[in-house]
């Protein structure tokens, strides 16, 4: 193929054609000359940071996802690359790449569903406190698009600080009028995956097999496990509790010194999403309601007033809605 005709094809997954007048189901989500409609049923989702360490491979996951119909990927840099490989893989759902801010608001046209790992990662010695400068405004001005152009949708934000990056949002979309307390959440389940890890690995247990109930935030002593309430039932010695404790509060900071300087936890932070929807595959209920999971284990984070699921003491059987 020529050139030309090559980054041409390129270009159309970045900037495609007026799509209004060919509407299959209110989507937007047609293409000239291409017999796939985007209106297959399944969620459009939105990956906003869809070409950093955490949005590529959770782009591929979702792009393998059957739930899946739509994927819109959305950066500020190398958003094009990214598309057209995840474009190739030969799974149904349909990709579309957006690159920069004036292709913003076109990404998040009818999603169901937007993740948010845009932003900057820690580097050693830093805290998650020392993004918050950079992130919290990026998550604003995300938020903002997602309150005109996706007010109904699912918003799922990974970016740090979680703990403030949340409650950023939930303002954003309160003064735009579009607030739903469970509709919003930031995404906290690595604690839970890594305490499920390390209470295995002292107990010598199949990590599948265990349940660690994970409360309060995403950021050193605010995030605290429940040790006393593990399932299977578990005891504990006073030191197995401090080393667990300590390990489980500081996993992130654990990753980013080994990365030195190369980012954070990203392939462990999107295999918790693969497995939770995965898990709950029959249907978009399912899917926001494992979202509602990742709500369910901060009350510090929730923004809604959840976790009253906690004294039940899951955080995986949560029935908050
Ligand atoms: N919640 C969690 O459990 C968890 C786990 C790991 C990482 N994180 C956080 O996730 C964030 C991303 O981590 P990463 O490793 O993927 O970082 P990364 O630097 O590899 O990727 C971030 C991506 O965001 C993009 N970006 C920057 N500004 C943007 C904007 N205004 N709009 C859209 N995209 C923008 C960048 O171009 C980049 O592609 C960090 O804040 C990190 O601390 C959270
Ligand atoms: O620790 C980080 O900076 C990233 C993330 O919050 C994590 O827990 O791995």
């Amino acid at each position: 193929m020529d050139p030309n005709q090559r980054i041409a094809r390129i270009s159309a997954h970045l900037n495609p054609p007026n799509l209004d007048d060919q509407m299959v189901d209110g989507s937007g989500l047609n293409r000239v000359g291409c017999r796939a409609k985007g209106g297959s049923p399944g969620f459009k989702v939105a990956i906003l940071g869809a070409a950093g360490g955490i949005g590529q491979p959770l782009a591929m996951l979702m792009k393998m996802n059957p739930l899946v119909s739509v994927l819109h990927l959305y950066d500020v840099a190398n958003a094009p690359g990214v598309t057209a490989d995840i474009s190739h893989m030969d799974t149904s759902a349909i990709v579309r790449g957006f690159l920069g801010q004036p292709q913003l608001e076109e990404a998040l046209t009818g999603m169901d569903l937007v993740i948010i790992p845009a932003g900057v990662p820690r580097k050693p010695g830093m805290t998650r406190d020392d993004l918050f400068n950079i992130n919290a405004g990026i998550v604003r001005t995300l938020s903002e698009a997602i309150a005109k152009c996706c007010p109904k949708a699912v918003v799922n934000i990974i970016s740090n600080p979680v703990n403030s990056t949340v409650p950023i949002a939930a303002e954003v979309f309160k003064k735009a009028g579009t607030f739903d307390p469970k509709k919003l959440m930031g995404v906290t389940m690595l604690d839970v995956v890594r305490a499920n890890t390390f209470v295995a690995e002292v107990m010598s247990l199949d990590p599948r097999e265990v349940d660690v109930p994970v409360v309060g935030g995403h950021a050193g002593v605010t995030i605290l496990p429940l040790l006393s309430q593990v399932k299977p039932p578990c005891s504990f010695t006073q030191k197995e509790i401090e080393y667990l404790t300590g390990r489980i509060q500081n996993g992130g900071t654990e990753v980013v010194e080994a990365k030195a300087g190369a980012g954070s936890a990203t392939l462990s932070m999107v295999g918790l999403h693969c497995n939770v929807q995965f898990q709950m595959n029959p249907g978009l209920e399912f899917i926001f309601q494992s979202l509602n999971t990742f709500e369910c284990k901060n009350t510090g984070l929730c923004s809604s007033e959840v976790c009253r699921c906690l004294p039940q003491g899951s955080t995986r059987g949560c029935k908050h809605r």
